[in-house]
């Protein structure tokens, strides 16, 4: 505590020294006063070079160290004298009120104006301590930005349309006020008709032009806009179907759908919308600035003085309006998703009687929205107040100095109503500017989200070439060592070889959690193994064209899922031109061709999202019919016996069992299915541990004959 008091002291004193020794040289530089131009320029630049030396050295001296920030400051501090000064003199052949004087007020207004635009720059350009990684960011967002840009040329006529027509409305728009002005000064004055009616009649085509300008420029960027977007919606889905399915396990699902729908639309405004508007609003500022300019320098710089403190309250409100609607969008999703979890959940609510409770998880959510928001208008009406304060007074220091520009005759009131109007005007452009500026840098944030998943590749090869014109199916798993990557601690096989013969059924069984279904994946080539590999036909699966991987090789899982269309739709899934004899007789062999032609539309009938409007057996059968429509050399069963009835089940095994090529690998825990199999493979410790058939296995009495009673369940082994 005493510490800081001491520092406090310590800067006091040193701001006081810095004062004292500025604002004596500032004095005595006024005392020098000559009437020649190069003295008068020479004796301002030297000043400038002293009071510089001056508070460099108080502040080394007091301080100990000079910040980057205190560096900027007291270089546009003691330097805006001279360059104001020579600026005016370069241009304007004028001399300003603080030339030859060297007041207190002179030197309160360059202080006040050097304070302004450092604070400006500190807010919007902050200098942090991690300069480097500062950098590091920007030249990424730059890095960036020129791929969107690059990404964007594809729509470059749209682009350019936009540009021109953009172009034509700021021209346009800009000659509105100057005309305005105009036609009061011709009748405040003497009334000549004609120059009344060219004045109104360019006034009327001007505005015609802009407006039309504009429409059009709204259009094309609009068609630019939704263009990009569609192309980067369909780049990024195609790039996530192709990623690993480690990504999905682990990737929140609402991450990536945000990527898909928010963040590709933002991406789309950073070229065609964001740029266009930037250049537009820029262009604009500019030419008004000139136009003003010569109605009134000296008005013009008195109204630019407000742009550092426009800029600064705009930046703040920016900042705390996006940090403040990003927790509203994280508490939205929040509240959207207790809402999902608790409809598509009703059945546990009301089983366990936790409405209520239900109910004020909810409305907890909203309640946390709601103070977000009000917090958000709270600091919107701040802003507004200190937009509308700032506003007034600049619109009052300008109507004080434009009426003693009128009294001097250095303007007409034409120009002055001209200038109040390029004026207003001048303010909105810069506050868009600036939240153009936020707003693109937000946007080069989200495309930076989704260049991160379009270039990510898959660890999985998907390049294989391998197409054989004959697959035995002959599968052999060679001395496979695997972990999940999400577990790379935890081998779930080790040291694991096995072997899958064509026209031959394998069933593999072991405990729960012993890795059937991760061989199941492995053979599906979700993953890629540590060490050892799988053959096909003697090939390394990954050698395969993926197409043909996954037309040979079919799995029906445990739980199948359906696609929300037709029943046709989901068993000729992913194959072009299947006939309708061809579906059906999938459908036969899978048991499921009564039960569908049972139902009103047959074929067609709508399965609802995730085929939830079908029952689990006939969702099994539908999965088991979209796998053998493929007549795969493999097939892969994964407890699928599992939501079958038993004469469901005896009929789809009777057929397999009617294909003597197909190598068939059942996962299951039924003893029926088991017993059927020509090869029992036990899984323990991840590793095989017993092999052979039923009788075989029972007569060994080692794991299988154990496990069968644990197992099976209780009517299988009756
Ligand atoms: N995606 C995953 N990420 C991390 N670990 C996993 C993943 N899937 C499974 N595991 C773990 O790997 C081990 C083997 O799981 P697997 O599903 O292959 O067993 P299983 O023998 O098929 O079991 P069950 O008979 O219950 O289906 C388990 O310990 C499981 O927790």
């Amino acid at each position: 505590m005493a510490g800081s008091v001491a520092a406090t002291i310590h800067k006091a004193a040193a701001l006081v020294l810095a004062v004292f020794a500025d604002l004596s040289l500032f004095y005595a530089s006024g005392l020098a006063a000559t009437h020649s131009v190069v003295g008068h320029l020479g004796r301002l630049w030297v000043s400038a070079a002293l009071r510089a030396l001056a508070l460099t050295a108080v502040t080394l001296f007091t301080l100990g160290d000079l910040r980057p920030w205190l560096i900027r400051f007291i270089a546009a501090y003691t330097l805006l004298p001279a360059v104001f000064e020579t600026g005016t003199k370069a241009l304007y052949h004028e001399e300003s009120q603080c030339s030859q004087m060297a007041g207190v007020r002179c030197w309160l207004m360059c202080a006040g104006a050097s304070l302004a635009a450092a604070l400006f720059w500190e807010i919007t350009v902050p200098d942090t301590d991690e300069e480097a990684a500062g950098k590091k960011s920007k030249q990424k967002a730059r890095v960036l930005f020129v791929r969107v840009l690059l990404l964007s040329l594809h729509d470059y006529i749209l682009l350019l349309g936009g540009l021109v027509f953009l172009s034509l409305a700021v021209l346009c728009e800009m000659f509105i006020p100057f005309y305005t002005g105009r036609v009061i000064d011709i009748l405040g004055g003497q009334y000549q008709q004609n120059e009344f009616l060219s004045a109104l009649l360019f006034m009327s085509l001007y505005s015609l032009g802009s407006s039309v300008s504009a429409g059009c420029r709204g259009g094309t960027l609009l068609c630019a806009i939704s263009s990009f977007t569609c192309r980067m919606k369909v780049k990024l889905f195609e790039a996530l179907t192709k990623q690993d399915i480690e990504f999905f396990e682990t990737t929140k699902t609402g991450d990536i759908t945000s990527r898909l729908s928010k963040d590709t639309t933002l991406m789309g405004r950073t070229v065609c919308l964001n740029v266009n508007v930037l250049l537009r609003t820029f262009i604009k500022t500019l030419g008004m600035i000139s136009l003003m300019m010569n109605l009134s320098w000296k008005l013009t710089f008195l109204v630019l003085m407000e742009t550092p403190i426009t800029g600064l309250i705009q930046n703040l409100y920016d900042t705390h309006y996006q940090r403040l609607s990003l927790e509203m969008q994280d508490s939205m999703a929040e509240t959207n998703e207790v809402a999902s979890e608790v409809v598509s959940g009703i059945h546990v609510v009301r089983s366990f009687n936790t409405e209520k409770q239900e109910a004020c998880r909810y409305d907890k959510c909203l309640m946390k929205i709601h103070k977000l928001k009000t917090h958000r208008d709270l600091v919107t009406a701040a802003y507004l107040l200190a937009r509308r304060l700032t506003g007034l007074g600049m619109q009052v220091i300008m109507l004080y100095y434009g009426r003693l520009f009128i009294q001097r005759g250095q303007m007409t009131t034409g120009n002055l109503v001209s200038f109040i109007l390029y004026q207003s005007d001048l303010g909105d452009n810069i506050r868009s500017l600036t939240y153009i500026f936020g707003d693109m840098l937000n946007s080069v944030g989200a495309a930076g989200k989704v260049f991160e998943y379009l270039d990510q590749k898959p660890k999985v090869s998907t390049d294989g070439k391998l197409k054989p014109d004959q697959l035995t199916g002959h599968v052999s798993f060679h001395r496979l060592t695997f972990a999940y990557p999400t577990n790379p601690n935890k081998a779930v096989l080790q040291d694991f070889s096995l072997e899958l013969k064509p026209g031959q059924m394998t069933a593999l069984v072991g405990p729960s959690g012993e890795g059937k279904s991760t061989c199941v994946s492995l053979l599906q080539h979700f993953y890629k193994p540590e060490d050892g590999e799988i053959l096909l036909d003697n090939e390394p699966l990954k050698s395969y064209d993926h197409r043909f991987l996954h037309k040979k090789v079919a799995v029906v899982s445990q739980d199948p899922v359906l696609f929300s269309d037709s029943i046709r739709y989901n068993i000729t899934y992913g194959l072009a031109d299947c006939s309708q004899d061809e579906v059906q007789e999938a459908a036969r062999k899978a048991s499921a061709h009564d039960f569908i032609m049972q139902l009103q539309k047959g074929y067609d009938t709508e399965v609802g999202e995730r085929g939830g409007q079908l029952s689990k057996s006939e969702k099994q059968r539908i999965a088991i019919a979209r796998a053998l429509i493929r007549q795969p050399q493999v097939l892969i069963l994964d407890e699928i016996t599992s939501s079958l009835d038993a004469e469901s089940e005896n009929k789809i095994l009777q057929e397999l069992a009617r294909c003597p090529t197909q190598t068939v690998l059942v996962v299951a825990h039924k003893l029926t299915t088991v017993e059927k199999a020509d090869q029992i493979v036990v899984i323990g410790g991840g590793k095989v541990e017993e092999r052979g058939t039923h009788q075989e296995l029972m007569d060994l009495r080692g794991s299988y004959y154990k496990l069968r009673e644990k197992l099976f369940t209780a009517d299988d082994v009756a």
